[in-house]
Parts: structure tokens; C-alpha cells; sequence
């Protein structure tokens, strides 16, 4: 049977190696760091860090030795913050069999190198993008892990390697779709954290729905911008990476990123939510990475800038709003 180690039991680690465990086409084990909640899902199928009372498919196992984890893995999926991935990386690949696929599931660009998660993953494991393939989607890990409906992307350069991906995710409650535009669904997923935590600001300062519908809207706008410029498909950031990923981060407020902004919004200090946040909410660091590579491409992106002023450089929400509404009256782009 296919054996599928996933690399991370926190949230989404989690949620999506039961969702895969439910579909029952593969044998799936997790690898996480504390023994008690690896304990906890062998022995009561619950991780209570991350759904405690959440009942688990009695068939997923966990372990804390990564080796025993990889061993024989089919399918490696990687379910760590994005600013740890290299490191990671670097302890676990030696271990990764040679024909094993990679598979991301995290939306950060890293710090320094502005390094999409894929290209991460080629450069450390060495394994060749054709067998380096991403997840994305709008897949806020509670509602899967309560087995709710969702649907999702599975991009690889090689289409075989996404639709035996595809394969072994498709299940009741979860219905996964291909692309092969790998760029486009990377940075859908990253800077989608960038424009929630702008919402998530809106949302803290009193704003409603007109307020959260332009954010999302001129996100968007601005993320298909650096998203083509950089190699993309248009259409790719029409789809469930890139709008169908907007709504749900930015509508939910399930959302650590939203929820991060929100704080910040209703007049918490970044110290202070920096010590309530104990998940990782990507948008704070991937914000910079990402305004770097508008800078690179020359591409506008104001509400990044927004972002990246509030979460590192002191700008107060009150004084983004205004520097935002006080931009130059333009015509409406989508795009260029
Ligand atoms: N939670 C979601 O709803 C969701 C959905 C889709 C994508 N994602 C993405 O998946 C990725 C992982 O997110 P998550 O929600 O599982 O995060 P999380 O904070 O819930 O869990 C992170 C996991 O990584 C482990 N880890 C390993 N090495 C680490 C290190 N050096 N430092 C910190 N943690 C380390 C932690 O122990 C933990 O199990 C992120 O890129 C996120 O954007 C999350
Ligand atoms: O909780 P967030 O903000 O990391 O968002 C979770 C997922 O990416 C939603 O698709």
C-alpha cells in the first residue's frame, strides 16, 4: 500500500493527514516533535494540542522519530512553518527514499532568499521538481479536520504527479483538483496570509463588510500582479489557490493570520500579540519576503506595504488606513 509520512503535527499537519488517512487509499503516518501527542494519537486517535475531543481515523499513526517516519515514504508531506523548512529539511533528507514525491502544504515565501516552499524543498532534498508537488486551497485545517467539505489544488510541474496526488486526498469530504502552475499556487497561498492580515486589521478597527470586500478584492488585484510578473498564470489566482483561498482566509475567523490582524486592530500592542499567537500565522514574516519581490519585479503592491509597515515598522492602523484611502484616484485595474 502507499505509504504517506507527513512531516508536522500541528494544525494542518494534522487535519490533513486524517483527511488522507479517511480517503483510505494510503497507509499514513505523522511525525511530530512531543511525545505526548504522538502518544495521544496512537494511543486515544485525538491530537490534544491542536483538536482536543476531535475523534481521529483510528487507522493514522504517529511517531517522533523521523527516520522511522521517511522510511519507505511514497509520498513526504511537509507540514512545518515556512521559516523552519530548511532546517528541517536538512535533518530529515537523508532519510527520504529515492523516488519518493514531496509535497508542500505550507504558503510562506522564506525570509532572506524569497524562496517560493517548493524551491526550498529542490534545493535541500535535491529531489527533482517533477516529484515536488504543493497543496492549496481554501483549507482552514478545523473545519477539514471536522470533516467538513472542502476543496483543494494539488500543483506539480509533471500533471502524473498530481493526479497521484489527487489519488490518494480524494474522499467524501475533500475534492482535489490539478494544475501544473506550481508559481501561481505558491504565491496565491502566500501572500493570501499578506491580505488576511489586512483584513484582520479592518476587521479590529470596527470595519464591516464593504471595508473586508475591498481588501480582498484590490488583494487580489495586487497579488496577480507579482504572481504573473514572476511566471504565473492569470487564471491560476481566479481559482481555489488565489480568490477561492481569499474568502475563506479572509471571511474566517478561524484564520490565525485574520485573527493575528485583528489584535492589532483593536488596539493590542505587536508585543502583545505576538505573545497571544502560539500558531504560526505566516503572513507577519512572508510579508517581507513577499514586498521584496514586488520590489524586484517593480510591482505595486500597496496593501503589502500596508502590512509590512504595521507588522515591523510601527506604523499604527489608524495611519495605514489613511495613507491607504489617500493614494492617487486611478482607474480600476485587475492585474496590469
Ligand atoms: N492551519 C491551517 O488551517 C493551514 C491550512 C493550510 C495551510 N497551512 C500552512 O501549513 C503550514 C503549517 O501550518 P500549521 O497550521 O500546521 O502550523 P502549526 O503552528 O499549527 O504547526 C506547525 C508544526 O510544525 C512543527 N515544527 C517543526 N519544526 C518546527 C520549528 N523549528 N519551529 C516551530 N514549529 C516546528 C510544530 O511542532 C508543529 O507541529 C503553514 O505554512 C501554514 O500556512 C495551514
Ligand atoms: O489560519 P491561516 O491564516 O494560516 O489560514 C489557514 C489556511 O491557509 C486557509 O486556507
Amino acid at each position: 500500500m502507499t505509504k504517506v509520512a507527513v512531516m508536522g503535527s500541528g494544525s494542518w499537519g494534522t487535519a490533513f493527514a486524517n483527511m488522507v488517512a479517511d480517503a483510505g487509499a494510503a497507509e499514513v503516518v505523522v511525525h511530530g516533535r512531543r511525545s505526548e501527542v504522538v502518544d495521544a494519537i496512537n494511543q486515544r486517535h485525538e491530537n490534544p494540542a491542536y483538536f482536543p475531543g476531535m475523534a481521529l481515523n483510528p487507522a493514522l499513526t504517529a511517531t517522533a522519530d523521523a527516520a522511522k517516519a521517511l522510511h519507505e515514504a511514497d509520498f513526504v508531506v511537509l507540514a512545518v512553518p515556512s521559516q523552519t523548512l530548511r532546517g528541517n529539511l536538512s535533518a530529515w533528507r537523508e532519510h527520504i527514499g529515492g523516488q519518493a514525491v514531496l509535497v508542500s502544504l505550507m504558503k510562506g515565501i522564506e525570509l532572506g532568499t524569497c524562496r517560493r516552499m517548493s524551491e526550498v524543498a529542490t534545493e535541500v532534498s535535491g529531489v527533482p521538481e517533477d516529484r515536488v508537488a504543493v497543496v492549496s486551497g481554501p483549507n482552514l485545517a478545523r473545519e477539514i479536520a471536522e470533516r467538513q467539505p472542502a476543496t483543494a489544488v494539488m500543483a506539480c510541474r509533471h500533471e502524473p504527479t498530481a493526479v497521484r496526488l489527487q489519488h490518494i486526498c480524494k474522499s467524501a469530504y475533500f475534492r482535489p483538483y490539478t494544475v501544473t502552475d506550481v508559481v501561481g499556487v505558491e504565491l496565491g497561498g502566500a501572500v493570501k496570509n499578506v491580505i488576511a492580515l489586512a483584513v484582520g486589521v479592518a476587521v479590529g478597527m470596527g470595519f464591516g463588510d464593504n471595508a473586508k470586500a475591498s481588501l480582498i478584492t484590490r488583494g487580489l488585484a495586487e497579488t496577480v500582479r507579482l504572481a504573473v510578473s514572476l511566471g504565473a498564470g492569470e487564471h491560476t489566482l481566479a481559482g481555489l489557490a488565489g480568490l477561492g483561498d481569499l474568502v475563506a482566509t479572509c471571511g474566517s475567523p478561524l484564520s490565525r493570520n485574520r485573527t493575528f490582524g485583528e489584535k492589532l486592530g483593536s488596539g493590542m500592542t505587536l508585543e502583545e500579540v505576538v505573545a497571544a499567537t502560539s500558531q504560526t500565522a505566516e503572513g507577519v514574516k512572508s510579508s517581507e519576503s513577499v514586498l521584496e519581490l514586488a520590489r524586484r519585479t517593480g510591482v505595486e503592491m500597496p496593501i503589502t506595504e500596508a502590512v509590512v509597515a504595521m507588522m515591523h515598522h510601527d506604523l499604527s492602523p489608524a495611519e495605514a488606513l489613511a495613507a491607504f484611502m489617500s493614494r492617487t484616484a486611478k482607474p480600476e485595474r485587475y492585474g496590469f
